[in-house]
């Protein structure tokens, strides 16, 4: 593999399909990295974000097993911005890290960053080589994470309200991935996608 991995930033609001869309991407074969996971894994018991976040926020944030209470700190992220900025603070340059490391390490034609918040992150535009982005309505995005994570409907609209905008997203596509109808709809496009970054990966390397 040559060092340069030709890397496509997968972004969306919550709920909008990023994970359905890279889903399909690392079934077709590409390499698909996750910046939840990578934070999932910052904030499990022992994992390397803990012992920062329980200086900053107490033990409140800290379950019994030693993993982030992820409702205890979800209430305080979302309902405070200065406590969302100093967690961000804290997870963010790790996530920077461990992600770039695991696209280093990356096997595949090509690589696929999922950011849910990547165009609020600074020098995307010389990250990546492509910018897609999974797009739907507001209200579909809300009905999808009710359904999945049981929040409530207030609590959606409060983590949308600190996301860039569908406007803003849409601004920095190189492509666009309409996910307001059935999966299939979504695979078909994604399909297209791989084909045309199978080409341009090939152009590059
Ligand atoms: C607040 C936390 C504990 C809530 O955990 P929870 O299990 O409910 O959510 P999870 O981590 O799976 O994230 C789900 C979605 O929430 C949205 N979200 C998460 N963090 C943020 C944030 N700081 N700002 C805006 N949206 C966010 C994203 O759309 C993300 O896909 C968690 O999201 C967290 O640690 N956030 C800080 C790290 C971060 O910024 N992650 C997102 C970018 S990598
Ligand atoms: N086209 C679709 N039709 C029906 N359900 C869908 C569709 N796309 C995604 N979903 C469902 O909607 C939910 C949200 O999708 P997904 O988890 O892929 O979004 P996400 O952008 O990764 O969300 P998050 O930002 O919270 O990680 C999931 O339960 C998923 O199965």
């Amino acid at each position: 593999m040559n060092s340069h991995h030709f890397l496509v930033g997968l972004t969306g609001g919550i709920g909008s399909g990023k994970s359905a869309a890279a889903d399909r991407l690392a079934e077709l074969g590409a390499a698909v990295i996750d910046t939840d996971l990578i934070a999932h894994a910052l904030t499990a018991p022992g994992g390397a974000a803990i012992e920062p976040i329980r200086e900053a926020f107490g033990n409140d944030v800290i379950t019994a097993d030693g993993a982030l209470d992820r409702k205890a700190m979800r209430d305080l992220a979302f309902s405070d911005p200065q406590a969302r900025r100093q967690l961000e603070a804290i997870i963010h340059p790790a996530i920077r890290a461990e992600s770039d490391r695991q696209i280093r390490e990356a096997c595949g034609p090509y690589a696929v960053l999922v950011v849910p918040l990547l165009i609020e992150s600074n020098s995307y535009r010389e990250r990546y080589d492509r910018i897609c982005v999974v797009d739907c309505p507001v209200d579909v995005q809300i009905a999808r994470v009710m359904t999945r994570s049981h929040l409530p409907e207030d609590q959606v609209r409060a983590i949308i309200a600190v996301q860039s905008s569908r406007e803003e997203k849409l601004a920095a596509a190189d492509d666009v991935v309409d996910n307001s109808g059935d999966l299939a709809s979504l695979y078909a496009q994604v399909d297209r996608l791989h084909a045309r970054y199978l080409a341009a990966a090939g152009a590059t390397s």
